[in-house]
């Protein structure tokens, strides 16, 4: 699979006076997958806010699929095929995991111009439960479908996040700090689930994170951010041989860096 996917030129973002993303270019091809590094204060959350229309831009463009998506707000371009996950989970506490899911699909029908679930009927229809059963399984929660989410552990939460993310039949999954606060051994599974999820649906991934064993496992480019500019991007071997990010990274070990 080759082709852009998302691409943004000269991209600006500032709080106030403040200029924080300062005329980024990137691109991501189709079933590629882009981390986004640098150090604590970068811009990095904020880059990923403008790409997924979380907050405005003062300049430059954002494409994604080939439409000019720049003044979109977040939730026409989910619609569109960006699928997007939270450090902090947004998944509903209050209702089970299979109903989280089933919520999530039932959106997607209305959106892509079904009806969703009848005024007159308490339960959803069969065949979206099975494809919430068939999601779960497939991110290896199953087991917890009639578990309330406040209930789960916090790396099973990040698993039905993804779920939603998903049910949503995503072309990009936009991964904000994947695997943060998770214990190295659940760290190890979300990684190997979202290669999964590359090799099977072809998905392709940006995402933002701080362990660099995450980042060379999944990413096929990196950029990297400081003061809101692009000091390197390339491939994973092109960023750790580049001296501008060993500046950056001076004194620190760039490879257990927090930032
Ligand atoms: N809502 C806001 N209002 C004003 N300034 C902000 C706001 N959000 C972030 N900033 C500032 O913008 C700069 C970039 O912040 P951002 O959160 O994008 O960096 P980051 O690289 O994601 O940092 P971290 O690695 O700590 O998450 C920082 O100086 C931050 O203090």
């Amino acid at each position: 699979m080759t082709g852009l996917l998302l691409e943004a030129s000269d991209l600006r973002v500032s709080y106030g006076d403040f200029e924080v993303i300062k005329g980024v270019d990137l691109h991501v091809e189709k079933g590629g997958a882009l981390a986004i590094i640098g150090p604590n204060g970068a811009g990095k959350s904020t880059l990923f806010k403008a790409l997924t229309g979380e907050i405005a831009t003062r300049g430059g463009r954002v494409v994604f699929r080939g439409e000019d998506v720049t003044t979109l707000p977040a939730d026409v371009r989910t619609i569109a095929g960006m699928g997007r996950t939270f450090q902090v989970s947004r998944v509903f506490l209050e209702l089970t995991a299979i109903e989280n899911v089933v919520v999530a699909l039932e959106s997607r029908d209305r959106a892509q111009g079904g009806r969703g679930r009848r005024w007159w009927r308490t339960a959803p229809e069969p065949a979206i439960v099975d494809e919430a059963k068939a999601l779960l399984e497939q991110l290896k929660i199953a087991h917890l479908r009639n578990s309330v989410a406040a209930e789960i552990s916090h790396g099973d939460r990040k698993r039905l996040e993804l779920a939603l993310a998903l049910a949503l039949e995503p072309v990009i999954l936009m991964l904000d700090e994947p695997t943060a606060g998770m214990a190295p051994a659940d760290r190890r599974q979300i990684v190997d689930l979202i290669l999964d999820i590359r090799r099977d649906k072809g998905v392709a991934v940006v995402m933002t994170e701080h362990d660099m064993d995450v980042i060379f496992s999944i990413a096929d480019q990196v950029l990297v951010l400081n003061y809101g500019e692009v000091i390197a991007s390339g491939t994973v071997d092109e960023v750790r041989n580049s001296p501008a990010v060993r500046e950056v990274y001076l004194g620190k070990d760039m490879y257990n860096a927090e930032g």
